[in-house]
């Protein structure tokens, strides 16, 4: 008997198509939560229209370093799963933008089983504050979080291209904790991954990169290498002061000349890329900047401290996301 799909991918992006091909390729048995509700199945149809639909994905690896040959595309299918049919899903991977991860989650929350297990995977923070009273509440629910560093780039709908190879940290925040068998099925899927004991020092370190790196490329309309410059070293101290002030105050000490060098490698490793934020200003999108810099503000005025710098940039990103 074929085996049910356990774990779902909420958000079939760059990231969830990227985090799906992985799994998949690991063994473990994947599929989409569809988008839009579907036509309510029967209670017997459910488990077998788990299945009913699938999707053809293109993925396209990295160069290995040792080949010279353009990778190929890889094709492969993906179980579609309605959203009234997910009795089996043990553990759900949230892959959508951290301002969308409210809106695409709480609609499922009844209709995932109590026990399932929830990951959230994006850049920025906030939703995790959001969400934990309702996981503490059910008892029998977890809550893990992630960040990845690993490049991915959507090329069509169904079709993406990994664009760099990079760190992805996992750990648990509240609730049940993450099954052992999912533990080691992610760690062993994803390249480059770990389950740390704190998830939270993790999740504000990549949280100074982006606030450093997010807003002032998409302001300034450049390369991530272009901060390498003299003129951006003050604002990137300021940016960098406020957060680790906020930060000290939430709990987490935070090395500062470490952060500061840790910026200053993702500038020069990444320094022909232009950031996420640029590329959201550049194609008129809603950008993260509320879930990065606005966290930054938001934490500030939670201990009554202020942020202006951060602040300001908020404010320079959405005027300049209205503007154009
Ligand atoms: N791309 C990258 O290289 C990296 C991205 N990240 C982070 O990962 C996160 C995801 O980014 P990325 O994958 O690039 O973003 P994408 O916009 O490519 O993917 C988000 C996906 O979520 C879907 N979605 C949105 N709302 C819902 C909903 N209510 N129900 C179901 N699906 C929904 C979107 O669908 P639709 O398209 O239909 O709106 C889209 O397919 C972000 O926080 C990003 O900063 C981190 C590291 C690298
Ligand atoms: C690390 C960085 C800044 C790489 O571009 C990124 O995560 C982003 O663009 O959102």
């Amino acid at each position: 008997m074929t085996r049910a799909v356990d774990i779902a991918i909420l958000g079939a992006g760059a990231i969830g198509q990227l985090i799906c091909r992985q799994l998949t390729a690991a063994g473990e048995h994947v599929g989409f939560i569809a988008r839009d509700r579907q036509e309510p199945l029967s209670l017997q149809d459910s488990q077998a229209q788990q299945y009913s639909q699938s999707q053809k994905l293109s993925f396209t690896p990295l160069i290995a370093s040792d080949d010279s040959h353009s990778p190929q595309p890889i094709d492969y299918r993906v179980p579609i799963i309605a959203a009234n049919a997910l009795d089996h899903i043990r553990l759900v991977i949230v892959c959508v933008k951290a301002y969308q991860v409210i809106d695409a989650l709480l609609p499922l929350f009844h209709q995932l089983p109590r026990q399932c297990h929830i990951l959230l995977l994006h850049n920025g923070m906030g939703p995790h504050l959001a969400l934990a009273p309702l996981i503490e509440k059910m008892e029998s629910r977890g809550l893990s979080l992630g960040t990845t560093s690993q490049g991915v780039l959507r090329q069509a709908r169904w079709q993406i291209k990994q664009t760099g190879k990079g760190l992805t940290q996992l750990g648990h925040f509240t609730g049940i904790e993450l099954a052992e068998h999912y533990r080691s099925a992610i760690l062993a899927a994803i390249p480059n991954s770990e389950w740390v004991d704190t998830i939270v020092p993790c999740l504000w370190q990549k949280l100074a990169v982006n606030a450093a790196i997010n807003p002032l490329t998409a302001l300034h309309q450049c390369p991530n290498g272009a901060l390498a410059k003299t003129d951006f070293s003050a604002i990137i101290e300021g940016i960098l002061d406020e957060l680790v002030t906020v930060a000290a105050q939430d709990g987490v000490p935070i090395d500062k000349p470490l952060l500061h060098d840790r910026i200053y490698q993702v500038i020069q490793l990444t320094a022909a890329n232009f950031s996420s934020m640029h590329q959201d200003v550049a194609h008129q999108r809603q950008t993260e900047i509320d879930q990065i810099n606005g966290y930054i503000c938001e934490r500030a005025q939670a201990h009554g401290l202020t942020t202006p710098i951060n602040a300001k940039l908020c404010q320079q990103i959405k005027q300049l996301t209205v503007a154009t």
